[in-house]
């Protein structure tokens, strides 16, 4: 749809951009990105014409752009820029009417039965037909956005060019806008140029991404091109991480500022408290440490400072083990979304805690057990049963700082740890009699005060996997014994 052919413009003599090269297909997402200074807005302007252009050519469906007059570009062209010149006067409605002027036919050019039908048609997608006879000028920067938007659309373009469309719009508006603009694209084949500040919002909407620096692409191409965090700092110059968003397969990026990088001075047995009684374990830390559980609360990897475990009745009715925890939760005054919380139908005065130091990393494992519902997973005539409560429940602390690949490798040394425990200890799957590696509902969580160097391995070839292998199996024998010691086995 659009072809930049070594493109050079900007101000007077000055080259901003400087030999370009940019092809657009029809019906494609486009964002534009890039820090501030970097050319964006002087790109937008020689493809809108505002600028001249001052060697190279930009072709629109294979014809030069600066050869189209007025009306044929206005034709297949919307543009919503940042600098807006609206007469004060206008009605909200008449300005979109100003959309429909390039369709419009004969010498009064009056607005047609069709004309009418598409002005209502964007007015109403874009949520401005309320206030269709107020003053454009007596409503806000956002609905201004908006009804610029509709007067865009009227045009009935292939190509809309946009500016920081997003600018002034809270996060309904700005996602409303997209959605919009994305239902156009699928349904009409509208082709999408946007600049775009926010990356996280491209990586979600865009189908390509380009990344402009000091008036050069530096990079084109899908979303993905977001996941290089190097070449995002070295633009930005900020310390960006590269995460997933949790339901749609695209990058998200998170920025981190300068201030959280001091780091802190503390003892680890200084960090915590904890309180146990007959209904519940609290392990409550003063500082935040980054955990992977897989509790009925807290599950995933979160930053949280409680830890808790809770005693529930053998026969347990575990329909909602979610809720169920954050009301215990709540009656302790411990808030949920900084918690992790497990359940358990084990005695709690049977918890084993032990604390160590092993190679210089401090470290601190609390075991629940109990294996009345002992399973093999290896065995396959078992039917499923994830609703009986006889339960492992283990918590490791370490004052070590992981990558999440460590963490998963350190939660994957405890259940090794916690299996090993299992079978030396003869602990059998009832139902087929074989060595059993955990219960059907163990909860496991790992968590790190982040402090020092960090780590990406914590298998058990490293010495931190070992440290938790070798804390893990102690408490669980220790835990288990208790259990079997009360008949209980
Ligand atoms: N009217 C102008 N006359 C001369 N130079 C200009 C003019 N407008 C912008 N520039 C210069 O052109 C360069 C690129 O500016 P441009 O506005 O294209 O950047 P941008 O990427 O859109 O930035 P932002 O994210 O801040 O909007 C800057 O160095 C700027 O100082």
């Amino acid at each position: 749809m659009i072809k930049v052919d070594h493109l050079v413009g900007g101000y007077s003599k000055t080259a901003i951009i400087n030999g370009l090269d940019l092809e657009i297909e029809k019906g494609e997402f486009f964002a534009l990105l890039g820090p501030n200074g970097s050319g964006k807005t002087t790109l937008f302007k020689l493809i809108t014409g505002q600028l001249p252009i001052q060697k190279g050519e930009i072709l629109l469906d294979g014809k030069p752009i600066s050869s189209l007059s007025k009306l044929e570009k206005a034709k297949k062209v919307a543009v919503l820029s940042q600098e807006v010149h609206v007469s004060f006067d206008y009605t909200v409605e008449e300005i979109i009417s100003l959309g429909r002027y390039p369709h419009q036919k004969g010498i009064l050019k009056q607005l047609s039965k069709k004309d009418w039908q598409v002005m209502e048609d964007v007015m109403e997608i874009t949520n401005v037909s309320h206030y269709r006879k107020t003053q454009f000028r007596m409503i806000s920067g956002g609905e201004k956005q908006r009804v610029l938007l509709a007067k865009a659309l009227a045009q009935e373009p292939e190509l809309l060019l946009l500016d920081e469309p997003t600018n002034h719009l809270d996060i309904k508006h700005t996602f409303h806008m997209l959605d919009l603009l994305k239902e156009h694209q699928h349904s009409r084949g509208l082709t999408i140029f946007a600049i775009l500040h926010d990356l996280n919002v491209a990586s979600l909407y865009a189908d390509q991404v380009a990344l402009l620096h000091n008036g050069a692409l530096l990079d084109v191409g899908d979303v993905n091109t977001l996941r290089k965090e190097d070449q995002l700092e070295k633009v930005y110059e900020v310390e960006i991480n590269t995460q997933t968003h949790p339901t749609v397969p695209k990058p998200q990026l998170l920025m981190t500022p300068n201030h959280s990088l001091t780091e802190e001075l503390f003892l680890f047995k200084d960090l915590f408290k904890i309180e146990q009684n007959d209904q519940f374990i609290h392990v409550h830390f003063n500082k935040a440490l980054r955990t992977i559980s897989n509790g009925v609360v807290g599950e995933g990897i979160q930053w949280v400072k409680h830890f808790c475990n809770f005693h529930v009745e053998k026969d347990y009715n575990c329909a909602e083990p979610t809720k169920d925890v954050k009301i215990r939760m709540e009656k302790q005054n411990i808030p949920y979304e900084q918690a992790v919380g497990m359940m358990t139908a084990a005695k709690l005065k049977d918890m084993v805690m032990i604390q160590k130091e092993i190679d210089g990393i401090s470290i601190l494992v609390i075991v629940t057990a109990g294996v009345g519902n002992a399973v093999d997973i290896t065995n396959g005539t078992k039917k499923e049963q994830t609703s009986k409560v006889g339960t492992i429940n283990t918590m490791v602390f370490l004052d070590a700082n992981f990558s999440d690949g460590a963490l998963v490798n350190g939660h994957m040394s405890a259940t090794e740890a916690k299996v090993k425990a299992l079978c030396d200890l003869q602990i059998k799957d009832p139902d087929s009699n074989t060595i059993a590696t955990g219960t059907s509902t163990d909860a496991l969580l790992l968590a790190l005060t982040q402090k020092g160097k960090q780590t990406s391995y914590a298998g058990s070839g490293t010495v931190v996997g070992k440290a938790i292998g070798r804390t893990v199996y102690e408490a669980t024998t220790q835990a288990i014994k208790k259990y079997s010691l009360q008949g209980q086995l």
